[in-house]
């Protein structure tokens, strides 16, 4: 190699650790080598052979260093395999999104504990890096550093990272106290048919913001001389309720949110704001009242609660692999409706006590499960706004279904495409039967045989898929899988742990 190009992969290297949050005595020991050979290739200053650099990338699970950024990652899974042990829920992908929004509203120094260290995380700490604020990994729990500069570099914004999130969209709520115009791009992530923005716009035009979409950004201009009083959102939707929480949490005055999101990632939101001093009566319930505060200079530490959907997850894992699995740190909140649906098709489970998540709210328990056999219920599943089946569990009750005797009806209302992504089921040998674009028939028992699928471009339909997989006989190749990293933190690895046999890999 010449002397540039390792001078060009050492500063990489370097960038990756940093991003890592490591020091190179870290990165030395992890990789069995000396403190002095890592600073030498960092400088650029030490010849490297593949091998090397390959180590280096999965040591700092960092596509930056893989040669020639070798495109897409794919699973290869081995099925069949009883899965055995006990495995911790990890922090919501959707609190922490909404959280690191929310570290826009405060002066001070945010600190979030135990972040999940996915994808959707690492494309709004790019677009926040962008346009100016510190954030920094500050060990191996993934506790995170956030420290806002005095101003904010707008124009600055990574576009891209920001295209490929649709939580960038808890933008709005935040800058509204700090720029009088802005533009924000519009907004991606999975395909789920249309999901309009147009709620949001409703609720902040009451605290003086107009919005108008021109050429792929929103064009946001605040009137300061609006007060909104009481808002009442068209929709119950989770982010909307939270953009609309960031934007009464500055403002000077009493609002009131009905129609509100009681959701788990809207209550760690409510749970946060009281700690940057903002008062909220009704957390939990479809009433907000917020006492806003002008200002916000606090450095403020908190810990973000468990996923519940991460929970379902794992849970379906144990399901489909008819394995005993304890899954800890279930929000059982957030779980129990599931579970009751689950204990009527007949699965034998066991839950603990309560105990507190560190954020010293949320209850949650363990859940133990056992091989069970399901039949099918007899009502329909369908989701519904907390308190009700959540919506982003829905598509696991097709692979859980897939195993029960009998014909399940699942009708998602919610999203218009998520329920035609399950039909992908059918090449590992389930019998899915799309009725309209809401509602799938799903025929089991299955017998599932190992195959290759591109993962659909929805996170919770490509789980499911990667979950038959497990329970497939022979072995499977799931490819193009940054959907499921978007929303699960090292999943694979984690599931190789309770005796999966994951293996991830690049074309070259
Ligand atoms: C970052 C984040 O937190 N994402 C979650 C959030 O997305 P988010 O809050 O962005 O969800 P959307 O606003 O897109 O709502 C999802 C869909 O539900 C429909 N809808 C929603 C509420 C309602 O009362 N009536 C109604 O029809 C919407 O029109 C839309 O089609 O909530 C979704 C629904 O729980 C979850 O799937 C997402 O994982
Ligand atoms: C639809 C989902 O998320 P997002 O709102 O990030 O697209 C999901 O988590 O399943």
């Amino acid at each position: 190699m010449t002397e540039d190009y390792l001078r060009r992969i050492g500063t990489l290297i370097r960038d990756a650790r940093q991003h890592r949050g490591w020091t190179q005595a870290q990165l030395a020991e992890t990789l069995g080598t000396s403190q002095s050979a890592i600073n030498r290739i960092e400088r650029g200053h030490q010849n490297l052979s593949l091998e090397m650099l390959a180590r280096i990338g999965d040591a700092l699970d960092s596509e930056i260093v893989s040669l020639g950024r070798s495109g897409p990652m794919h699973l290869r899974v081995v099925g069949g395999r009883q899965l055995s042990g006990s495995i911790d829920v990890k922090t919501s992908k959707n609190a922490c999104v909404a959280l690191l929004c929310a570290s826009l509203l405060n002066h001070g120094r945010t600190t979030l504990r135990q972040v999940a260290r996915i994808e959707e995380v690492n494309r709004i700490l790019e677009v926040l890096h962008s346009i100016g604020v510190r954030t920094r990994w500050l060990n191996e729990n993934n506790d995170l550093e956030i420290v806002p500069p005095a101003t904010l570099d707008l124009d600055g914004m990574d576009v891209a990272a920001a295209r490929r999130t649709r939580s960038v969209l808890m933008f709005l709520g935040p800058l509204m106290h700090r720029e009088d115009r802005f533009q924000l791009p519009y907004a991606g992530g999975c395909d789920l048919g249309t999901r309009t923005v147009e709620p949001h716009m409703v609720a902040l035009r009451k605290f003086g913001l107009e919005v108008k979409a021109t050429s792929g950004f929103y064009h946001a201009e605040v009137d300061r001389t609006v007060s909104p009083g009481a808002i009442v959102l068209t929709e119950r939707g989770d982010t909307v309720t939270e953009n609309a929480l960031l934007a009464a949490a500055r403002h000077d005055g009493v609002t009131v949110i009905r129609n509100a999101s009681p959701n788990y990632m809207v209550q760690d939101l409510c749970f946060f704001l009281a700690e940057l001093g903002v008062r909220i009566e009704g957390v939990g319930t479809t009433t907000l009242t917020v006492h806003g505060v002008p200002t916000i200079d606090r450095d403020v530490d908190y810990a973000p609660s468990e996923d519940p959907i991460e929970a379902m997850s794992l849970i379906t894992a144990a399901i489909v692999t008819a394995s005993e699995l304890t899954v800890r740190r279930v929000p059982i909140e957030f779980m129990e409706i599931e579970l009751a649906h689950l204990e009527e098709m007949g699965l034998h489970f066991t839950r603990s006590e309560e105990y507190a998540s560190h954020n010293g709210r949320t209850r949650l328990v363990d859940v133990t499960v056992f091989p069970s056999t399901l039949r099918a219920p007899i009502d329909k599943i369908h989701p519904m706004p907390f308190p009700g089946l959540n919506i982003d569990n829905v598509p696991f009750f097709a692979v859980i279904a897939a195993t029960a005797n009998g014909t399940t009806l699942i009708h998602d209302w919610v999203y218009e495409n998520r329920a035609i992504h399950l039909t992908e089921l059918n090449k590992l040998g389930g019998r899915v039967r799309l009725a309209d674009p809401h509602r799938i028939y799903v025929d089991g028992p299955t017998h599932w045989s190992g195959t290759e699928v591109i993962c659909p471009p929805a996170l919770r339909p490509a789980v499911c898929i990667l979950l038959a997989m497990l329970a497939a006989k022979g072995t499977s190749v799931l490819r193009n899988i940054y959907v499921i990293n978007r929303g699960y933190e090292d999943l694979a690895e984690r599931l190789n742990q309770l005796g999966a046999q994951i293996e991830s890999f690049r074309d070259i």
